[in-house]
């Protein structure tokens, strides 16, 4: 095998020791501007000639001079948005030097810039992420997750940026015995600040205890698989959304937000392929009493970008896309790829858990969550902003892995921490 067919490994980066040494070329020589962090990179993207005899630099001259690579002033801007939004590099700063932004904007190959929006159109440029780690993520939990240390996950969730962190769930203790403790970790994360924290209720009992915890943000969880609905909250779909429509006025004149979920919305693990009519009316029931965003779940993770189409389609016929949100688990690998096809198709919400925690209790052999780092990072590389600090999403998802005792499930992280740690240096 030729070295130019050789997959690209972690070990075929750019070494630490050799990006130190650009880095600190960048700072010395004045190619990096004042009191902007922009790490490695910078000079090149700026395209400025860095005289200097270090062979990196003489190397990006020989490259910068090739006709068929169109240079870009692009990385900079993408990092003073970033730093508009008042976040700071996280703990792990290594993030700058190995930004998707910086992979997928240094150059183009060439092409009009045009083509690349062309294929991006319709990506909008703010993505909410709802974090659903604390809540997805830990219910399958076999082992009890004591309450401190969903407490401090949740903390580190937020402190990373995240927005709306899906706190716990007020069902049956007897149903979700690792959710018994809501009404603790609710008095615990209630005040934190600049978050919305919603939890789970099946019922209407759920929701007067939630409220009572001091919680401020709801959702209703219903199915598009009659089966599953019967397996998961012990009623039929025509049952269930009675119930919800009781929740929903409840909420209504408490002027609690109510969030809805469909869940089963490709396949059903008793049923197998769910039809997109059957999702579409489940959304527009929710939605018609008063869920503001609806959140359509591949609970099991069978979902490929040929079968979301028909659905998302068959959804957004009767609910309005700004709407609606995707939920996938990443059981088959395809999550990512369902990700950007509903981007592509307009979505603008995409929920996820932190190290890819997750799965369904009655959903068996269901694989956790697409990764929050992993989607944050596809969503870098695309240009849309999420307010996420990579650096401070990793330290949350390190945190629980190395409670659970495992190895996260984010290929981000796991790539990432890999590079960063032979790190010399410190930001
Ligand atoms: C819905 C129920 C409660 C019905 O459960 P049930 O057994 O049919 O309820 P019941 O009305 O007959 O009551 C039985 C007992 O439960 C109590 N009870 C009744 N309601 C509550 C409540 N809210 N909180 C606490 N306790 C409750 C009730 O008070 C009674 O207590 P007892 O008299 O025996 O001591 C039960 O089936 C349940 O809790 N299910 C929840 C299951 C669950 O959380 N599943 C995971 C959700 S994940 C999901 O749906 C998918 C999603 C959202 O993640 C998206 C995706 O991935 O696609």
């Amino acid at each position: 095998m030729s070295s130019l067919e050789e997959p690209l490994g972690l070990d075929k980066l750019p070494s630490l020791s050799e990006m130190d040494r650009v880095r600190r070329f960048s700072s010395s020589n004045g190619c990096r501007p004042i009191g902007e962090d922009v790490g490695m990179g910078n000079c090149w993207i700026e395209g400025r000639s860095c005289s200097s005899s270090n062979s990196t630099n003489e190397d990006f001259e020989e490259y910068r001079q090739d006709p068929s690579i169109t240079w870009r002033i692009h990385r900079r801007d993408l990092f003073q948005r970033n730093s508009s939004l008042g976040r700071t590099t996280g703990p792990q700063g290594t993030m700058n030097e190995y930004s998707p932004h910086y992979q997928r904007v240094a150059y183009s190959n060439g092409k009009d810039a045009g083509e690349t929006k062309y294929w991006f159109k319709n990506i909008p440029t703010y993505i909410k992420i709802v974090e659903v780690g604390p809540r997805d993520g830990l219910q399958n939990e076999k082992t009890i997750v004591p309450t401190h240390v969903k407490v401090e996950l949740i903390r580190k969730l937020v402190y990373s940026g995240l927005s709306v962190v899906e706190a716990t769930s007020f069902v049956s203790p007897k149903w979700v015995p690792q959710l018994a403790d809501a009404k603790d970790v609710m008095a615990a994360v209630k005040n934190f600040e600049g978050v919305r924290l919603p939890v789970l209720t099946p019922n209407l009992k759920g929701f007067e205890a939630a409220v009572s915890a001091g919680a401020k943000d709801i959702a209703v969880f219903a199915s598009a698989s009659e089966s599953f609905s019967k397996s998961n909250i012990n009623c039929s779909i025509e049952e269930s959304l009675a119930r919800y429509r009781a929740v929903t006025s409840a909420a209504k004149k408490l002027s609690i937000p109510v969030r809805g979920y469909v869940s089963c919305v490709i396949g059903c693990p008793v049923e197998g392929s769910i039809s997109p009519l059957k999702v579409a009316y489940v959304a527009k029931e929710l939605h018609e009493m008063g869920c503001f965003e609806i959140s359509l779940g591949d609970t099991i993770g069978v979902a490929t970008p040929g079968t979301v189409f028909p659905m998302l389609d068959a959804v957004m016929a009767v609910v309005p896309v700004e709407k609606l949100a995707v939920h996938f688990h990443d059981t088959y690998g395809q999550a990512l790829s369902n990700i950007l096809l509903s981007l592509q198709m307009g979505i603008r919400v995409v929920d996820s858990s932190v190290s890819g925690l997750g799965g369904c209790p009655y959903a068996k052999g269901a694989s956790g969550n697409v990764a929050t780092e992993d989607v944050v990072y596809m969503l870098r590389g695309l240009g849309a902003t999420t307010n996420v600090d990579m650096g401070k999403l990793l330290l949350a998802g390190e945190y629980i892995s190395k409670y659970l005792g495992r190895q996260s499930g984010s290929k981000t992280a796991i790539a990432l921490n890999h590079i960063t740690a032979d790190c010399s240096y410190k930001i």
